[in-house]
């Protein structure tokens, strides 16, 4: 046994594998040491190897599922090791002693579930394919569980954002994979191939042409399916045929700017609450919560698609009315997607094909009240027809299905009367047997005189007679018709040929009756098959009303307004708020103060100043998740909203400390200011809150200045600044879209008010002091603060503070050029030169000329 386990553990690799033994899945090795901890079971031993005892431990295999999801939560992924052929079957190919025959049938993993209690309603699940193939690299997306398929092409600098918009649940690429994301799957370089992908693209669609793929899109593509074959040995999920994404055709928003928004998770703890996506969801089902997740990750770049989904927005937002009765509808709904992912899985259950049927039902009626409806939206009209045309097999389902049919197929009982004559006549066959035996019983206890006289039924015996044991002797008697089974503590058990007749014919007509069901359900998951793409079409055709409806039920609900956009890179807001923080100070009773954000070519860079606990983060944020929501095609919490289309979102707000990757506040606050500076165009919006105060305060004034200047100059993208350094306010006199704003507050009788109100200029003081007392730091430490701040503020007054002196700076173009020109010299001595004629002494007096000439002595 343990030769044929290890086989098995060295095909499962590095997933854990589940190995079958009668009613358990039994782990062993460092399996079961690692099990045992995630799943808090006893860890035991059997047996030995190489001299040690082995570890083991086990499921019951109808709880497995249960364990399951917390071993895929914990981050491990499970080889199902099934026994392939029965004791019997081992016994008659081996004799007594054989093995029973055991394959993995496939394997668990985070990013290939269908299973409902696996995974999130609300939530899709992920898988990412990742490969390179000419120069480029390729990306393939798919959620099996409701067959979305994407592949698009990244670059090596945009993979990190695309990863981040889609949070796959597992990415696989292959060995050796230069970009090689955190905690990817490496799999064989072969399954990468791009002509391999093509034909298995191809073999996997049938005829669809897939010609306008990259050889990157191919090869992930393809990678993907090979994995997706691998994960179920054979048996592939539902994928729909492949939308091809251009990444430039969504704005881009990376990591790092993900995680200061909290768009879709919060930063405490990760989760969904407290992050946008939780605050402004309304949609009443599975696949409508997916779709604006989806959504709000991937807001559009494309003017007119935004506004389609607007109008869809704005139809229900001003019909309150059909807004209601459209989400009461929706209600009704079972989660189709979900159903079809499993049906399609080859793990569709008659409770499935119910949902399927009751869902499409649902979106028919839903179709006649909406057409009916005057001044359809083109969105509407082109999501319309999708939402019916399965009369017929919705017709059939009904006959066929009960109401409410069971998720286990093997007890029967879920095919309708009335469906099929033959069916109906063996389940009256069983009912009348069944009623023979109770005919059978009172006979039988006249017959004999003992009153307790039972026929029962059990899973080992079948039908037999049992009376108390007192009571058992003229039963034993030669001659009474009765023979002997078995003998209880307290009954004696017995067999007669009258019940071992009828008990026969129950089980042979309740055994075809089940074949006849199964036979059934087969047919008619070869209807939802046929049907497949259709039906997917329905299911997104109602995501998309359910986010539209939900959209409008939020801004409705918080009096927001539908956002304009114009051509030039503005960004107008009036009366702007953060839907998260409003909302959280209406629970607590308070109000949150509206403020204005101006951005525009001329103007395109505020710099934000005022006290700590001011307001400024909170201000930066909301205009930055306004243009989002904008963009997402959503209504926002303003009063009146313009903008020019934002091409990439970027938010350097807060500490975010990443140490487990090794990097201090202050590296990684570099590290994205980095990717700021270099990635951000003139139609990107940049949000930075306080750069350059994890370090000293030189330091950090002069990074702060120089990025300042760097946005100004370099950039010219649209960008809300704050700082704590007065000092910078001094820029508004050398760059002229720089403007200088501040959050107010007001000591009132010794004490901190803080307004939160957004006013131009600048901030009059800082406060800092007074926000410490305000935090209830003890009144010496204050006393000595106030102290030594005086101090501090006359020396600034004499001497004229930390950036005495930056008033006679060469301006921050001077600076570009002088560098540029560097380069220059050291490229154009480059270019001039013949390595091949050089000697080796000319070679290293030449470095040595280069380094001089990059200024780097
Ligand atoms: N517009 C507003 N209306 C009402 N309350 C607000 C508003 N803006 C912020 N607040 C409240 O003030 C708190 C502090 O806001 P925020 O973090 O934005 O301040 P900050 O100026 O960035 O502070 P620091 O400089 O210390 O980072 C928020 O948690 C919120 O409760």
């Amino acid at each position: 046994m343990m030769a044929q386990y290890l086989k098995l553990k060295a095909k499962a690799g590095d997933c854990m594998l589940f190995y079958r033994m009668g009613d358990f899945f039994e782990l062993f090795f460092d399996d079961a040491k690692a099990a045992s901890q995630t799943l808090d079971i006893a860890l035991t031993s059997r047996g030995e190897h190489g001299g040690q005892p082995i570890p083991m431990c086990g499921v019951p295999v109808h709880a497995a599922e249960g364990y399951l999801a917390r071993l895929i939560k914990a981050g491990h992924r499970v080889a199902i090791a099934e026994q392939t052929e029965t004791p019997e079957e081992a016994k008659a190919r081996g004799g007594s002693k054989a093995l029973v025959a055991r394959d993995i049938i496939r394997f668990v993993t985070a990013g290939t579930l269908t299973e409902d209690s696996l995974l999130d309603s609300w939530a899709s699940n992920i898988l990412v394919a990742l490969a390179e193939a000419g120069g480029e690299i390729g990306l393939a997306a798919a959620d099996i569980s409701t067959g979305y398929f994407e592949v698009s092409c990244v670059s090596a600098s945009a993979l990190e954002a695309e990863l981040a918009r889609l949070g796959p649940s597992e990415v696989v690429a292959p060995e050796s994979f230069t970009a090689q994301p955190y905690g990817a799957i490496e799999r064989p370089r072969d399954d990468f191939d791009s002509m391999a992908g093509k034909g298995a693209l191809a073999a996997h669609f049938g005829s669809t042409d897939f010609a306008s793929l990259s050889r990157a899109e191919l090869a992930a593509a393809g990678g993907l399916l090979a994995y997706l074959e691998h994960v179920g040995q054979g048996k592939m999920p539902f994928l729909k045929v492949p939308v091809r994404r251009e990444v430039q055709q969504y704005l881009l928003i990376d990591q790092a700017t993900r995680d200061s928004l909290e768009i879709t998770r919060s930063a405490n703890g990760g989760g969904r609450a407290g992050s946008l996506l939780a605050e402004i969801d309304r949609t009443i089902t599975g696949a409508g919560a997916r779709q604006l997740a989806a959504d709000l990750s991937a807001p559009l770049m494309d003017k007119g698609a935004i506004e389609a989904r607007l109008a869809l927005v704005q139809w229900f937002h001003d019909a309150p009315l059909l807004r209601d009765s459209t989400r009461a509808a929706l209600r009704q709904l079972p989660d189709i997607a979900r159903a079809l992912g499993r049906v399609v899985a080859g793990r569709g259950s008659p409770r499935d094909l119910g949902q399927i049927r009751d869902g499409l039902d649902g979106a028919r009626i839903l179709r006649e009240r909406l057409g009916a409806m005057a001044e359809r939206p083109a969105l509407l009209e082109s999501l319309l027809p999708a939402l019916d045309g399965h009369g017929a097999m919705v017709d059939l389902f009904s006959r066929a299905l009960v109401p409410t049919p069971p998720t286990e197929a093997s007890q029967g009982g879920y095919i309708a009367e009335g469906y099929d004559a033959a069916l109906d006549a063996l389940r009256l066959a069983g009912r009348d047997g069944r009623a023979a035996v109770a005919a059978m019983e009172a006979r039988y206890r006249a017959s004999t005189g003992i009153s307790a006289l039972k026929i029962r039924h059990n899973g080992v015996l079948g039908y037999f007679v049992e009376v108390p044991a007192k009571n058992a002797d003229p039963l034993m008697a030669a001659g009474s018709g009765f023979t002997h089974r078995q003998t209880m503590a307290g009954a004696v058990r017995f067999n007669s040929p009258e019940l071992h007749e009828e008990a026969l014919r129950i089980t042979q007509a309740s055994g075809h009756a089940l074949a006849a069901e199964a036979a059934h359900l087969e047919e008619l998951i070869g209807h939802v098959l046929v049907r497949r793409d259709a039906i997917a079409a329905s299911a997104d055709a109602l995501a998309r009303i359910d986010v539209a409806a939900a959209l409008a039920e939020r801004a409705a609900e918080g009096r927001w307004c539908l956002p304009e956009f114009v051509p030039g890179n503005e960004l107008q807001i009036e009366g702007g708020r953060h839907p998260v923080v409003e909302s959280a100070l209406a629970r607590l009773g308070e109000r949150f103060i509206a403020n204005d954000c101006g951005l525009a070519p001329d103007k395109r860079l505020w710099l934000v100043s005022g006290p700590n606990m001011g307001g400024k983060s909170t201000f930066l944020r909301q205009n930055a998740l306004i243009v989002i929501l904008a963009q997402a095609g959503s209504y926002v919490p303003a009063s009146t909203a313009r903008l020019g289309l934002v091409d990439r979102l970027f938010s350097r707000v807060g500490a975010s400390d990443n140490l487990a990757r090794g990097r201090s506040t202050f590296m990684v606050e570099m590290v994205e200011t980095a990717a700021i500076l270099a990635q951000a165009t003139e139609r990107s919006f940049v949000i930075l809150d306080e750069v350059g105060r994890g370090t000293s305060t030189y330091d950090g004034l002069a990074i702060a200045w120089a990025v300042v200047e760097g946005i100004h100059e370099a950039n010219r993208c649209r960008c809300l600044f704050a700082t704590h350094y007065h000092e910078l306010t001094r820029l508004a006199d050398t760059l002229d879209a720089l403007s200088l704003h501040h959050v107010r507050a007001k000591e009132y009788k010794g004490d901190l008010v803080l307004l939160h109100e957004v006013s131009d200029g600048p901030a009059d003081r800082s406060y800092g002091i007074a926000v410490a007392k305000l935090a209830g730091l003890p009144p010496p430490v204050l006393a000595r603060a106030t102290q030594v701040l005086e101090k501090l503020e006359k020396g600034r007054a004499e001497t004229g503070g930390l950036a005495a002196g930056l008033g006679d700076m060469p301006l921050f173009g001077a600076a570009l050029n002088a560098a540029e020109a560097k380069v220059d010299a050291v490229r154009e001595k480059l270019s001039g030169m013949d390595i091949d004629a050089l000697t080796p002494r000319q070679a290293l007096d030449l470095l040595y000329e280069l380094k001089g000439l990059a200024g780097e002595e």
